[in-house]
Formats: structure tokens, C-alpha cells, sequence
């Protein structure tokens, strides 16, 4: 493209900002002598050190107000300054401007010249929604209209232009078309260049109203997040700091596969949980959690005591849940309710029906801890407040006894002993009084039992028939015994379940609080359908905003039994202000693959409607039977095939754990290049990765090899039909089924 009539323009302006960035990124050490100085040398040699703009920026350079993050950023983008380029007439009347749009903003604070404008600045919709002609687009509440004369997008690679390309109504999504034929990494990675139209109204979505996003699978839910936070980040840069952002993520390997994404986004500050991370941090307990097995237990076995266990998960998560715990924190508050007003020694100096006023309504926004401290205060200030009158009063009693006495006409013998027991008892009495005032608050909360988060909890499973009562009818004293039961099976091991930290996350904050630090202004939940009402109940109560992104795919809800079937609830009941969107398009997945996940789709009993993949096409998926010998080495030079055509990233994935070390055995036999994934959850890049399916959910490859050995996915199990969805949506190019039968992966029923 070398032969575009603007290549060389366009290279003269690559190499102009290149060099700018360099000046003022050497600069931003030093001084603005200095500055001259080093504009100077860098531009000694250059055509148009002559030009208006180079003598302006010279003369006017004002950029030493740069903070450490705007110039941390600028020199990641150093070698990639800028994207696209859109030249704009505004109906205003103003001259037409030339707009180049990067990763970082560059410009002139005075004169207001753009170097580089922000991907993420409200002027970029121009780029991502425009289209040439007449537009509108609003920025702060204004709306503008002019006209986009051009749009270019400029291919730079390693600091050096390579491509130019103008975009006009007839060209579509080239560029995204190339960026989705690539190999994939292993790490996600950011889409600026090619963010798609109802991509960037999810990214740009109003930043002070939640938005949950029904995604199907590929159609960039996780990305979008990422440049959300990224987008937030840039909108608040002056209000918040990164780190009062958080994303909650399923797993450390999810956070490891994101992380990548975030550094070229300027988000890796955020800070990054998994669910369980987050509630210990916020509880500041480590608890002791067993095995989150359920789901395979599951798909092993079918007997009383697994669907007992996920009925209890079920219930965990739900809002017949938070009932009973709001039903329970009465109870526990009911519990601080004083038998009798306050009294310092004889003195009432405060009622009990207001102390539960205030216990009760007046303090209704603090924790049930934070109350009581308040309460505490008010009554020590009361105290501090009587404690004169009270002395006085006793000093004025015996003095007017004493001074009685004095003139009284009596024997003085027994004047003087009357004196002397008067002058004792007023001691007497200032000694008590100075005690009652020292001790008189302390004594009266005597008569609460506190105990901490985790004996509240377990207490909780103590009674019951009590259990049952909170329930409002939900629970029948037996399913509550049940639960009891199970709890404190838990309990005399000392640990606990998953679907124990939203309730343990809620208690926390409704009796205790949760520190400043683990508050955040803004959440991100990736994998959302796997949270369930209690959970994200717990946590919003907790961090205190419903300012959360969430996003998901209930087709892909394998932990629908503890999670979430629909967003109805959530939406209504948690998130009432959130904007609901969907997204139907897939960016990962060829049209020929996602044609036969469609099907398995259809197979659910719920209608889920179908995704639809963006047009690129590969080859069908292929069945491998692998019924004879030697599978193991044919799939191992099927392997070495499609490294020759270029892809990188492989995967052979198996409905559960016990299938995958089957085929890691025989595998391995032959190959060093296969990784059974292991707890930490490492993906080694140069390794063809063996997963359950369970754990593939949200990771990508070029190439998949969804695997049958000893376990066929069943067609009449919902968890089943969803798990080999997840399995069938995680490559970009190739599924191959490697198995006995074709059947074993639903195909033909
Ligand atoms: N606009 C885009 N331009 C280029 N690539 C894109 C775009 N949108 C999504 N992709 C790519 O599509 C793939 C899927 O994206 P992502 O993993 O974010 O989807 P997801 O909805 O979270 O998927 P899943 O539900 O399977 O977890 C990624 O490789 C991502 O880079």
C-alpha cells in the first residue's frame, strides 16, 4: 500500500510524532531549556522544522503538567502512537479538523492542537460509529454535527507505517476480518482498532448506571470489560484511582489470561479477585474452603446425596436466602435491645426506648457494630456531661447536712460524730459516683454477647426449627434440618463451601462493616451467570454501589444449579438502574463452527437465540473416529500439520478431569507436547493444553480437539449440552471430535 497518493504524508506525520514523543518524554526528566534543547537536535534535521506547527509547539510546549501515568502511557505507545485518522468539518463553522486517534492523548494545552487524541475521548465516537458524510455525535451532554470527509486506518507496526487504508461506505470490516483471522496468544488482547459498533455503546454506556451484558460466547464480553475499565479510568483519571476499581474474575487463570490485556489498556492497576479472594480480603478472615467439586460430582453421579448438596447450593444462592438472613440480623439485633434505661449510679441518664431508636432507625446506614460504638459514644458523652451535676449534687447534700448540723443547738459530742459520718459517707459517695461514671457504660453493654462473624454464621444453623421460622414459609423444619445438618458437618471440620461466602460477605458488612480498602467505586464480574442473587447481593451491599458491569452467557451457565437461570432477578431486585444489552454476535468463532454449536444450542430446553458468528469462514468440524490403534499418534502429526499452517495456540478438551488424565497418559506416551492443567492453572504457550471443559469456559484457541474416551456428553443432561457448548466455542479457526462415536458429542441425535 506503499503506493497510497498520502503514504509519504502520512509517514513524514509518523515519524513527526515519534520524534515528539521522544522529546517530550526525555524532557518530562528534565527541564524546559532543556526541552528546546532536545526539539532542536530532534527535529535538526527534518523538511518542516520550518513549519507553523513545529514553531508553535516549540514556543507554547506546555506539557510538563503531565502526570506520571499520561507519560507512563505515551511511551507504551511510542511504538504504535495512533490508529486511525478522521478528518471532520464541524457545521460551526470552525476549520476542519485532522483527528488521529492512539492509546494515549498528545496535545498542545495552550493552542489545543491534537497530536494524538484518546481512543477513549468522546471525539472517537467519530471513528468507531461514523460514517463519512453528514454526522452528529455528543460530547458532554452537547451535540455536534459536521461532516467526516475521511477515514483512515493507518497500519503501524513496530514504530514503522506500513499500511494505509481509507474506509468508505463500501468497504466493511477488512480490518476486523484480518484481526480475527490471526493466531490467538493464549492472552487476551486489546481491540481498539476495530471495536465494533455495538461493542463501543457497551464500552461508552452511561458510566453512572450498571449495565449487565447477555454476550453469547465470543462476542467479546471480556474484552468490552477490560476496555470499559479502561474507558472509566480515563473519564475519572481526576476523581478516582485506579485502585478503587475491581474486577472479579472465576479463577487465577482467568486473571493470568486477561492480564496481559490490561497493562495495554492502562488498567493494570485495577485490582483483581476471584470471588472467594475478595470476600477473605473483606471479611479479613482466611476460611478454610472445601473443594468447590459439586459440578463434577455431578456429572460422575446421580444420587441422592449430590442433589441434596446442590439443592442446599441452590438455596445458598438464593433471594428465599437473603430473606432469611435479613429475618436473622433482626434476631441479632433484637439481641442489643437494653432490658432497662441507662443509669450512671442513681441517675438516669438515658432511656432504652431511645437507645433502640437509634439502635434501630436512626443509624440504619452503619453496620450493627458502627451502631453500637455510636451508642456507646452518645451514653460515655452523657456520663461526661451529668458527671458535675452528679458530683455536686452529693457535695451540696452532705455540706447542707453538715451545715445543719453546725447550727443545730445539739450535744456536740454527738455533733461531731454526726459530722464525721456525714463527711464519710460524702467520700462514700464520690467514690461511687466516681466509679459509676468510669464503669457505668462498659457495665451496661454488659448485658450484650458479642461474638464474631464466623460464630454468628455458624449459629445461624444452631436451631431448626428457628432456622426455618426466618424463612417465611420457604423452608419446612425439616429441609431445614437438612441444612443444618450438612452445615455442621462443615463446621466440625472447621471449614466451608463456596455458597457460604456470599451470606458470610453480607453478614460481614450488615453487623461489621468492610474496610475503605476493599470498597470500590466500580465492578467488573466476567462469567457473571456463575454468581448467584446472593452472591452479587453481598457483594453490592458490601462495596457499597451499584456501580458494576456485568457480563455473561447463561447458554454457558454450568453452575446454573448455584447460579443464575435468568438476569431478571438480578436486574430487577439488585441492579433496578442498570442498562440491559445483548449480544448476539460471535468474533471468535468461524461460521462453519459456530453453525454446529447453534445446534447443540437448540438441544437446550430454554430457547436461547441463536449466535450469530461474523462472517469468516474455515474448514467444518471434523470426526475423528478413535477407535483403532494409533489415534494418539495421528492426532500428534495432525498437531504438527496445523503448526505448519500457522496456528499456535492448541487444545484438547474433555467433558471432565477423569477424561483428560486418560488421554494426558496416552498422549504423553508419544509426546512430550501436552500439559494436563495443573492447580495453578498454568497454560505454557509451547504446549498443547489438556482441560475439562469446565475449566476451558472463557479461554480461547486456534485449535480445539474436543475429546471423548470414557465419557460421552448426554443429550437429554442440561449441564451436558452446556458443557459441550463451552467445549464447541472455544476455537478460532478448527474443532476436531475425537471419539468412539459420533454420538458421544451429540451429533446426529
Ligand atoms: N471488535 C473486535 N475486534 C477484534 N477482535 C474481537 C472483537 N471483539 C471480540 N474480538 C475477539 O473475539 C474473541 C472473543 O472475545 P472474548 O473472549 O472477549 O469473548 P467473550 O464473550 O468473553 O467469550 P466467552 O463467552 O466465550 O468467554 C477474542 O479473541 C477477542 O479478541
Amino acid at each position: 500500500m506503499g503506493n497510497h497518493p498520502d503514504f509519504e504524508k502520512e509517514r513524514q506525520r509518523l515519524d513527526f510524532t515519534k520524534r515528539y514523543i521522544d522529546v517530550v518524554i526525555k524532557t518530562s526528566e528534565t527541564s524546559k531549556d532543556q526541552f528546546q534543547r532536545n526539539m532542536q537536535e530532534a527535529f535538526g534535521d527534518a523538511d518542516w522544522s520550518e513549519s507553523a506547527l513545529y514553531s508553535q509547539l516549540l514556543t507554547t510546549a506546555n506539557f510538563f503538567e503531565m502526570s506520571k501515568t499520561e507519560l507512563e502511557s505515551l511511551r507504551k505507545a511510542s511504538k504504535k502512537p495512533y490508529f486511525a485518522r478522521v478528518d471532520f468539518e464541524r457545521n460551526d463553522g470552525e476549520r476542519g479538523e485532522v483527528l488521529y486517534f492512539g492509546k494515549a492523548s498528545l496535545y498542545q494545552r495552550e493552542s489545543q492542537e491534537q497530536i494524538i487524541v484518546d481512543w477513549r475521548s468522546p471525539i472517537a465516537n467519530l471513528y468507531y460509529e461514523g460514517r463519512i458524510g453528514e454526522i452528529e455525535y455528543e460530547a458532554e451532554g452537547e451535540t455536534f454535527s459536521g461532516n467526516i470527509t475521511l477515514k483512515r486506518q493507518l497500519m503501524i507496526e513496530e514504530g514503522v507505517l506500513e499500511e494505509i487504508r481509507d474506509i468508505d461506505l463500501t468497504t466493511t470490516d477488512e480490518l476486523l476480518q484480518e484481526s480475527l483471522s490471526k493466531s490467538s496468544s493464549n492472552r487476551l488482547t486489546d481491540i481498539i482498532t476495530t471495536i465494533q459498533e455495538e461493542q463501543n455503546k457497551i464500552i461508552r454506556a452511561d458510566l453512572n448506571k450498571p449495565i449487565i451484558v447477555q454476550g453469547a460466547a465470543g462476542s467479546g464480553k471480556t474484552t468490552i470489560a477490560l476496555h470499559r475499565i479502561s474507558y472509566f479510568i480515563y473519564h475519572y483519571k481526576d476523581l478516582f484511582d485506579p485502585r478503587q476499581l475491581m474486577i472479579l474474575a472465576p479463577s487465577r487463570v482467568f486473571i493470568d489470561y486477561i492480564s496481559e490485556a490490561l497493562p495495554e489498556l492502562g488498567v493494570e492497576k485495577v485490582k483483581q479477585f476471584t470471588f472467594s479472594e475478595y470476600v477473605q480480603a473483606a471479611i479479613g478472615k482466611q476460611v478454610k474452603l472445601i473443594a468447590d467439586d459439586k459440578l463434577t460430582r455431578l456429572l460422575e453421579k446421580d444420587d441422592e446425596e449430590i442433589n441434596s448438596a446442590v439443592w442446599i447450593s441452590g438455596l445458598k444462592g438464593s433471594p428465599a436466602f437473603k430473606y432469611i438472613l435479613d429475618e436473622y440480623i433482626k434476631d441479632i439485633f433484637s439481641g442489643f435491645h437494653p432490658d432497662a434505661d441507662f443509669y450512671c449510679d442513681k441517675y438516669r441518664l438515658y432511656s432504652a426506648k431511645k437507645f433502640i431508636r437509634l439502635l434501630e432507625e436512626d443509624y440504619w446506614y452503619l453496620p450493627l457494630y458502627n451502631r453500637l460504638d455510636k451508642l456507646k459514644a452518645i451514653l460515655q458523652n452523657e456520663v461526661k456531661l451529668k458527671k458535675k451535676t452528679m458530683l455536686e449534687r452529693v457535695v451540696d447534700l452532705y455540706d447542707a447536712k453538715i451545715e445543719k448540723a453546725l447550727y443545730k443547738n445539739i450535744d456536740p459530742v454527738i455533733r461531731k460524730e454526726f459530722v464525721i459520718k456525714c463527711l464519710d459517707k460524702k467520700e462514700e459517695r464520690i467514690g461511687q459516683i466516681q466509679k459509676a461514671i468510669r464503669t457505668s457504660v462498659k457495665a451496661y453493654f454488659k448485658q450484650f454477647k458479642s461474638k464474631d462473624l464466623l460464630e454468628y454464621y455458624q449459629e445461624l444453623y444452631q436451631d431448626p426449627e428457628r432456622l426455618a421460622s426466618y424463612s417465611n414459609g420457604k423452608l419446612t423444619v425439616e429441609d431445614a434440618r437438612v441444612l443444618c445438618v450438612y452445615n455442621h458437618k462443615l463446621f466440625s471440620a472447621n471449614s466451608y463451601e463456596l455458597e457460604d461466602l456470599g451470606a458470610l460477605l453480607y453478614l460481614q458488612e450488615r453487623l461489621f462493616g468492610v474496610d475503605k480498602e476493599n470498597k470500590a467505586k466500580n465492578v467488573v464480574i466476567d462469567e457473571a451467570q456463575d454468581y448467584s442473587f446472593m452472591q452479587l447481593q453481598a457483594l453490592k451491599t458490601a462495596v457499597d454501589t451499584d456501580m458494576f458491569t456485568l457480563v455473561g452467557d447463561l447458554a454457558q451457565g454450568i453452575h446454573s444449579y448455584r447460579g443464575l437461570q435468568t438476569w431478571d432477578e438480578v436486574h430487577s431486585r439488585i441492579f433496578p438502574r442498570a442498562t440491559y444489552t445483548e449480544l448476539q454476535k460471535s468474533y471468535r468463532t468461524t461460521v462453519e463452527i459456530m453453525k454446529q454449536a447453534n445446534e447443540i444450542l437448540q438441544l437446550l430446553t430454554y430457547d436461547f437465540p441463536e449466535v450469530e458468528p461474523v462472517v469468516r469462514h474455515g474448514k467444518d468440524p471434523e470426526f475423528i473416529y478413535i477407535e483403532k490403534e494409533g489415534w494418539e499418534e495421528e492426532l500428534i502429526e495432525l498437531i504438527a500439520t496445523l503448526k505448519g499452517e500457522g496456528f499456535k495456540t492448541f487444545a484438547v478438551i474433555a467433558k471432565t478431569m477423569k477424561d483428560c488424565k486418560l488421554a494426558n497418559e496416552k498422549l504423553s506416551e508419544f509426546h512430550q507436547g501436552f500439559h494436563l492443567i495443573d492447580e495453578a492453572g498454568n497454560i505454557p504457550k509451547d504446549k498443547t493444553l489438556i482441560v475439562p471443559s469446565y475449566q476451558a469456559k472463557g479461554l480461547e484457541f486456534d485449535v480445539v480437539f474436543a475429546i471423548s474416551l470414557e465419557e460421552a456428553y448426554c443429550h437429554e443432561n442440561e449441564l451436558d449440552i452446556k458443557l459441550l457448548y463451552v467445549t464447541m466455542t472455544r476455537p478460532l479457526h478448527r474443532l476436531y471430535f475425537l471419539g468412539k462415536e459420533k454420538n458421544a458429542f451429540l451429533i446426529e441425535t
